[in-house]
């Protein structure tokens, strides 16, 4: 479908000599990129075990351009060491200076590419609220945290207003990757651009006013907050910013790096096809004026049974019927608030057995379990054990009983060894197909 005619106007006024230079990127492949997930790998270890050719995204180190196709059915990405994502949207949380120990707000989080980022940098201290809208897509959002071994997390699904005066003051850090017209999407997805006609800057940009006043009502003082689109307008992203500054009087635009093709002004940072290799964005980073304090607490062993153990910052055993959950020790009350998991499910208590769950296997460290099976990604049984077949176990040195499954050290799953087979305990949603 052709751009439409009212979006070629407006873009002809932003862009002047450089919209034929943009036309033309609009013809040419949409770029791809996977992102590393540092709460399980560093880039380092990853970049020397991962076989395909990656080239770095310059705006966000852990971020890498790939151009191989199996990137979404390999044993590393089911192992949760990376997740897919368009280059540009790595931008926005690597600029939201995300410290260990933080309290974060994800208010537009599903489906999950950029809550993934934050609790990477948050390395499991602190909590991570991700919150979308949409409960459908926070089954997605739920997935990704689950697979990317995210602990200290809590998923609800609620308006920015219904969280609002909850949480008002509490953020250190909030991430607003607001809903769009989704213009810098057209080239990767041209059925936004009837979505655009349906619904343009026009909708979007009260709505996105909305949801940032109430997002910077639930930032500390002192605290940071990334407001970002996938968009160009002017409507959806200065304009909304200079709303936020004008009913906000101790907030302030921060400066973020720059980087080769970034077009900045004083509202933040946007990245178009045509001048950096990705599809397109905006980015602001805000600050409230202020000081706050935190203080980081050391990670404890939270949960062992049958030599399997998860370690965890400020949590408590929580258990709803037979599911036992480690959850983040928060001091607010989410009664009222529809939340979809608190926390990390452990497994189910059914008296005389317990089940780990998948979960909690994609959130240990191959030290976290007494018995391990080490495959390496080589090994055909990786495929197998991934598909839900039982396999067979040569002349590793595992003891019966639970096991972990780990590929090049990096855990998979769980099973149960007896004598040389070792039975399959990957539920049937984890299965690969
Ligand atoms: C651009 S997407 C978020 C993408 C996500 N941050 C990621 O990186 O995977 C915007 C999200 O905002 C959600 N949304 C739509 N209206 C909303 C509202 N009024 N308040 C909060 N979230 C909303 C949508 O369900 C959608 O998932």
């Amino acid at each position: 479908m052709e751009l439409p005619e009212s979006y070629q106007q407006e873009m002809k006024q932003l862009l002047k000599e450089e919209y034929p230079d943009y036309l033309s990127a609009l013809h040419k492949p949409a770029l791809h990129a996977l992102r590393i997930n540092t709460l399980k790998i560093s880039v380092p270890d990853f970049l020397a075990a991962f076989p395909y050719d990656l080239s770095p995204v310059p705006w966000c180190s852990t971020s890498f351009y790939y151009h191989q196709d199996g990137i979404t059915t390999d044993p590393y990405d089911y192992a949760g060491l990376y997740y897919v994502q368009e280059p540009s949207a790595s931008l926005p949380a690597s600029v939201l200076p995300v410290e260990p120990g933080d309290k974060v707000l994800d208010l537009c989080a599903a489906p999950g590419g950029k809550t993934t980022q934050l609790a990477a940098k948050l390395q499991g201290q602190g909590v991570l609220i991700a919150n979308d809208i949409s409960v459908s897509r926070c089954q997605i959002l739920l997935r990704a945290l689950e697979r990317a071994g995210v602990k200290n997390s809590i998923v609800t699904s609620a308006a920015p207003s219904q969280l609002s005066d909850l949480f008002a003051g509490w953020f250190d850090k909030i991430l607003v990757d607001a809903p769009c017209s989704g213009e810098g999407m057209f080239r990767k997805d041209p059925a936004m651009r009837t979505s655009w006609l349906e619904k343009g800057p026009d909708y979007y940009a009260p709505l996105q006013k909305e949801i940032l006043a109430n997002a910077v009502h639930m930032l500390k003082p002192g605290g940071r907050l990334v407001y970002s689109t996938c968009t160009f307008s002017i409507k959806e992203d200065e304009e909304v910013i200079q709303d936020a500054l004008d009913r906000f009087c101790d907030l302030h635009v921060v400066p973020v790096p720059y980087a080769d093709g970034f077009v900045q002004n004083a509202y933040g940072t946007k990245l178009f096809p045509h001048r950096i290799k990705g599809e397109g964005h905006f980015v602001c980073l805000l600050a409230k004026d202020g000081s706050s304090e935190k203080h980081i607490e050391k990670q404890d062993v939270a949960f062992a049974k049958d030599g399997m153990q998860v370690t965890a910052d400020h949590a408590q055993i929580r258990r709803i019927k037979e599911k036992i959950l480690l959850e983040p020790d928060i001091d607010i009350d989410l009664h009222g608030i529809r939340v979809l998991r608190s926390g990390l499910l452990l497994g189910e208590d059914k008296g005389k057995q317990f089940a780990f769950s998948q979960p909690m296997a994609m959130a240990m460290r191959e030290e976290d379990a007494e018995n391990c099976l080490y495959l390496s990604r080589k090994d055909e049984r990786v495929m197998r054990y991934l598909r839900g077949e039982t396999i067979d176990i040569h002349d590793e040195p595992v003891k019966p009983g639970w096991c972990l499954v780990c590929v090049d050290h990096n855990p998979l799953g769980f099973g149960k060894v007896t004598g040389h087979i070792l039975k399959n305990k990957l539920s049937s949603s984890w299965v690969m197909h």
